[in-house]
């Protein structure tokens, strides 16, 4: 109400300094050279003082080609939550991630926005273009605005802080509803898939305070451009996952990315040709990504490559003179240790920032310490098998029961015997019609009983050979 009432009374004002230039610009012919000038400076002050508000007019489409304007839409996205609120008008549309619903202001609407105390308005308007031309855009012939007015006073802030706030605000706004993808290398080129995987850090079973200590991690990294630009360090962090199959390393890895809003490179390395299509690949990942080599173990002989090259060195110089151990992988790949060291933290590495690089491995102890030294693999994660705590937060997501009279007898097994999240998880999929919690939990212990009787006799011969 209050910025529809501004807004028409410098639309007043602007229509009555447009009739005063006019009859001026009729008049002015008659007045001497000098007269004109005097004029001219007094008028200008005259407006500055009647109209001290200023106008930034951001347009949807720029440039000759005619490209969308990535100042628009940001400003789109930031004024879409104020939208919501304000405007009596909206659009809605479907966000690129098909999850939620955008609102944005519909034309001709106005908002009013504050900053540090300070008042602006942002209108949105529409023109029709007069322009005959044929373009790829479907609705460039309505040329779409979005009109920020604001005191002359506030100019500073509004130019700098405030315009860069909208800005970065509307990027992320941009970033988390944007459509994910998951990326993977044939050779040396990338090709993606929608990414859709529905693992979240909620459904993932592990222990609490390791959770959390992850979680916090993560959004640390990603809020943390400033920091890593202070200290002069590329915005990039290394996790390694370790632990027996099925222990939710993958499940870990897509409930990373979804906690982000990141896209996923997942670099099959074997089918990289040599150190060269590495770096080619590296060039083209984008900021915001996680990627990801699984079972680094298996991916290339990497494995303690370099503490074999010094043992044999030590036993034989002459041997390896001149001969790169490295590169004897044995497979179709000739990516060496030291083109994925360089991968992870040479100077390409720091290309595109906010980057996660997750190696996953069942056998951590397999590999060159080079490899997982802290600063390269900042974190080293164990996903193990599963406890009493991880149990309940499957039973709760698979059954949805939080407590039972059979839990009690689950806990002391799970003490005793080794099992993964994967194998628990399967035992409380819903198989049957039944619906009964009983029958799935029964089916868990005759599991765990099966297995402790598996290893006390395991036991007990290995005890006879002894
Ligand atoms: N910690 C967990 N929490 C919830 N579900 C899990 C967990 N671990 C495993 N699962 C379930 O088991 C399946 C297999 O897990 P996942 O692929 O993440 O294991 P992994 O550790 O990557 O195994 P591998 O070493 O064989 O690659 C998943 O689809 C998931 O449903
Ligand atoms: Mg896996």
């Amino acid at each position: 109400m209050y910025a529809k009432k501004n807004t028409e009374m410098f639309a007043q004002i602007g229509s009555i300094i447009a009739s005063l230039m006019f009859i001026w610009a009729i008049f002015q012919q008659y007045f001497p050279y000098q007269l004109r000038n005097l004029i001219d400076k007094y008028s200008q002050r005259l407006v500055t003082f009647i109209y001290p508000y200023i106008q930034i007019t951001f347009h949807e489409f720029t440039g000759e080609r005619l490209m969308r304007s990535e100042a628009y839409s940001s400003i789109e996205n930031y004024l879409s939550s104020k939208a919501s609120t304000q405007a009596k008008r909206l659009k809605g549309d479907i966000a690129k991630n098909n999850q939620s619903l955008i609102l944005s202001m519909d034309d001709k609407e106005e908002i009013c926005d504050e900053f540090n105390g300070m008042k602006l308005w942002w209108a949105s308007g529409k023109k029709a273009s007069n322009s005959n031309s044929i373009s790829l855009h479907q609705n460039i012939d309505e040329k779409r605005y979005y009109k920020l007015t604001f005191h002359k006073h506030n100019r500073d802030v509004i130019l700098g802080k405030y315009l860069s706030h909208v800005l970065k605000e509307g990027k992320a706004i941009q970033v988390k509803n944007r459509q994910r993808k998951l990326y993977t290398n044939s050779g040396s080129h990338w090709s993606h898939v929608v990414f859709e995987h529905p693992s979240t850090f909620e459904t993932l079973a592990m222990d609490l305070e390791k959770k959390e200590m992850i979680i916090d991690d993560l959004i640390t990294f990603s809020k943390a451009g400033e920091f890593y630009a202070r200290i002069g360090r590329a915005w990039k962090r290394g996790y390694l996952l370790y632990g027996p199959p099925g222990t939710g390393k993958s499940t870990m890895i897509g409930a990373m990315a979804n906690l982000l809003s990141y896209d996923l490179y997942d670099l099959e390395l074997t089918a990289v040709k040599d150190n060269t299509a590495l770096r080619k690949l590296l060039i083209e990942i984008s900021s915001k990504s996680i990627i990801v080599i699984e079972d680094i173990d298996c991916s290339l002989d990497l494995t303690g490559q370099r503490r074999k090259k010094k043992e044999e060195e030590e036993k034989d110089p002459r041997q390896t003179q001149g001969e790169n151990v490295e590169e004897k992988d044995g497979k179709n790949s000739q990516v060496t240790l030291s083109g994925l060291l360089n991968f992870i933290d040479g100077l390409w590495s720091a290309c595109g920032g906010e980057r996660l690089i997750v190696f996953t491995t069942n056998y951590v102890e397999k590999l060159d310490p080079a490899l997982v030294r802290k600063g390269r693999m900042d974190k080293h994660i164990e996903l193990s098998y599963c406890g009493f705590e991880a149990f309940k937060l499957l039973a709760k997501n698979y059954l949805n029961i939080e407590s039972h009279y059979l839990f009690g007898t689950i806990c002391e097994l799970l003490k005793e015997i080794k099992i993964t999240p994967a194998d628990v998880a399967e035992h409380l999929m819903p198989k049957t019609s039944s619906k009964d919690a009983q029958v799935y939990l029964k089916s868990l212990i005759q599991a765990l009983e099966l297995a402790k009787e598996e290893a006390k006799v395991k036991s007990e011969e290995d005890a006879k050979i002894v």
